[in-house]
């Protein structure tokens, strides 16, 4: 692929734009807002404004309702080879973009499972794709009664998946629906709903926050416009696992309620009825892939102090290069109301030692993980 037009110059499209543009390949960059085109362009994602000819490949990545009119705009003005979308969501913007006698052909559906909370250009990165799954949508021939997606169009996506340093996953568009509606936008859904709890908390209560409520919460400062478009696309996928949710909140709710009995039959059911919720979460748990879609890797965490002052992780990560240590994660923990916090640094079990000695040697103080 030489050439490339990324149109909606947000999170997803500048970051597409940043790692085909460092790749090599001539990216224009379009958005219906021009700040954001000079913004993404200044980032060094590509050039302002559109192809004089016909580009390899479109990426149209705008919120899911303008995905079906926006594709078929890029096909009727013959801007591109091929275009692909990058939206949260697959069946409803193709079914779309049939209705308004858009090209089944040349349109391939997409979603690559990376993102952020934050949205618009500033929040892109080159390397948000690096290791993750990015779903392809093609469809066979016949199917929408026209011909299937065009095999120059699949090996376009597949090339700029791997410029991305992403991995291809097909799939079918309402079976990739329902996938996410499980692994995407319930938890959204579950983050918002945890997060809402604060809105009018007790102040002493807020205070209190640590990393837990900060690891289920994150996704909670999400763009509430785009993701009304995303659960307007797949409603009845997300509402049918929100009622099996439903179901285990209401057990766990009578769990703790006989927790409460003045009868030990009934206080051990409910502990038992905890119990085995833990137990099925703990289960799912190890199934979520760890970097890189493999089978979570068990690291082992080295917990350090540090003060809130500029370069401080930069100094950590140089030092823990100095030992020869790989950090395989890291998470930060803010100490609340305090001018410090602690980061800990997932690493593989045998480096433990190594690092620990290291870090204690240049200074720094380490609390037991
Ligand atoms: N945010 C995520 O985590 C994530 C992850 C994977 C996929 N997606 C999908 O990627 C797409 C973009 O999401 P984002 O997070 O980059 O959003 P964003 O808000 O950061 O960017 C969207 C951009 O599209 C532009 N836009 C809107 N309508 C347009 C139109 N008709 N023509 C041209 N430009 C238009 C907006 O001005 C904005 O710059 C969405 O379809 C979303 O479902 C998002
Ligand atoms: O990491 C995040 O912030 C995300 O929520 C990204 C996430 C996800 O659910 O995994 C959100 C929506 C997208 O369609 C794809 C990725």
């Amino acid at each position: 692929m030489r050439t490339a037009l990324v149109l909606g110059t947000g999170l997803i499209g500048t970051s597409a734009a940043l790692a085909l543009s460092a790749r090599g390949v001539r990216v224009h960059l379009g958005d219906r807002d021009p700040e954001r085109v000079r913004t993404a362009a200044s980032l060094g994602a590509g050039t302002e404004g559109e192809p004089e000819g016909t580009v390899d490949l479109a990426v149209v990545a705008v919120p899911p309702a303008h995905i079906a009119s926006a594709v078929a705009e890029v096909q009727r003005r013959g801007l591109a080879r091929g275009v692909i979308d990058v939206g949260s969501v697959k069946g409803g913007p193709a079914r779309e973009l049939a209705r308004l006698g858009g090209d089944p052909a040349s349109y391939l559906g997409s979603h690559p499972m990376a993102g952020s909370e934050k949205s618009g250009p500033l929040a892109a990165s080159a390397d948000l794709f690096e290791g993750r799954p990015w779903v392809l949508t093609p469809v066979g021939a016949g199917s929408q009664g026209g011909r299937g997606t065009d095999t120059e169009v699949l090996n376009l996506a597949l090339e700029l998946i791997a410029l991305c340093g992403a991995v291809p996953v097909v799939m079918e568009a309402d079976a990739h629906d329902r996938a996410v509606a499980l692994v995407s936008h319930m938890p959204q859904l579950l983050s918002s709903m945890v997060a809402a709890r604060l809105e009018s908390a007790d102040e002493t209560a807020v205070r209190l926050c640590g990393q837990g409520i900060r690891d289920v919460t994150r996704i909670a400062a999400s763009d509430p416009g785009m993701w009304v478009d995303i659960l307007s696309a797949n409603p009845g996928p997300v509402a049918d696992i929100l009622a099996a949710l439903a179901r285990d909140l209401e057990g766990t709710v009578g769990a703790l309620r006989s927790l409460e009995s003045a009868q030990e039959g009934e206080r051990s059911a409910g502990a038992a009825g905890v119990e085995e919720l833990l137990r099925r979460g703990n289960a799912g748990r190890v199934r979520v892939p760890g970097k890189h879609g493999q089978a979570p890797a068990v690291y082992e965490s080295v917990i350090v102090m540090i003060s809130d002052r500029p370069g401080e992780l930069a100094r950590i990560f140089a030092d823990a290069g100095a030992a020869g240590v790989n950090i395989e994660d890291v998470r930060i923990e803010h100490a609340t109301g305090q001018q410090a916090g602690y980061v800990q640094l997932m690493v593989e079990p045998g480096a433990v030692r190594a690092l620990e000695r290291e870090l204690r040697e240049r200074g720094w103080a380490m609390r037991a993980a």
